[in-house]
């Protein structure tokens, strides 16, 4: 995939595993890409994630949701759960294995996610070749237990003036009412777990996203 392709994936990168969802992973999935999201993030992390072959189940449905729809479906942390389903790409934290390894492991033709919470950290990570930034948490979020503190929209704005000319989303507390301050900080687009996860409507809240994203991109 050619780095443009892969920005315009980046608009709405839903994230979400079977604990964040209050009902059943596969239908949030099936209504968020229904609502439009571009891309998606299976992270099964946390109190009460699935592991072995739940974990495994699960994500082969959630990948083959992903492939029908003809959006990337990328796994957190899990590398050798990534190369088992055949992911289109991988996405690490600073705490996982070093992004230059992971690489090495998966090749050029996997798409390598690296998350930053800082000029320094966006820096090692295009040097190592990372195809994607998450930048974050830029907003307090109750999501991630261990987040660090909510940075603000200032960091996503010094990323994309040092001008790595990486793709990048902003994560972290995103909502509907926020969405447009990452974009106009200069993020191509916002990755939201709870806004569409714990949504009553998940189709709806990812409609209202995409449209504040297509906007707030358009007035750029
Ligand atoms: C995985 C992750 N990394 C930084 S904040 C976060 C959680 C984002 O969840 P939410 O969109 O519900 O705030
Ligand atoms: C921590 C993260 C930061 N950014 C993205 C896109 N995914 C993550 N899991």
């Amino acid at each position: 995939m050619t780095r443009e392709a892969l920005r315009e994936h980046m608009q709405l990168y839903f994230i979400m595993g079977s604990v964040n969802c209050k009902e059943d992973p596969v239908e949030v999935l099936r209504k968020a890409i229904a609502g439009g999201i571009t891309c998606f993030q299976y992270r099964e992390k946390g109190k009460g994630s699935l592991q072995g072959h739940a974990r495994y189940e699960l994500a082969q449905k959630l990948r083959q949701l992903c492939m029908d729809a003809g959006i990337p479906f990328i796994v957190n942390d899990d590398i050798n759960l990534a190369i088992e389903v055949q992911a289109d790409g991988i996405h690490v934290g600073q705490e996982d294995e070093p992004a230059f390894r992971v690489r090495e492991r998966i090749g050029s033709s996997m798409i390598l996610g690296v998350s930053a919470y800082n000029l320094e950290e966006a820096e090692r990570a295009a040097q190592e070749g990372a195809d994607y930034l998450g930048i974050g948490p830029i907003y307090p979020t109750g999501t991630k237990e261990d987040a660090k503190s909510a940075s603000g929209t200032g960091v996503i704005r010094l990323i994309h003036q040092a001008g790595y000319g990486l793709p990048m989303v902003g994560i972290g507390g995103i909502h509907l009412s926020n969405a447009w301050e990452i974009i106009q900080a200069g993020a191509d687009g916002v990755s939201v777990i709870s806004a569409i996860s714990h949504s009553a409507d998940p189709q709806a809240a990812a409609s209202a996203l995409y449209t504040a994203v297509q906007e707030s991109c358009a007035a750029q």
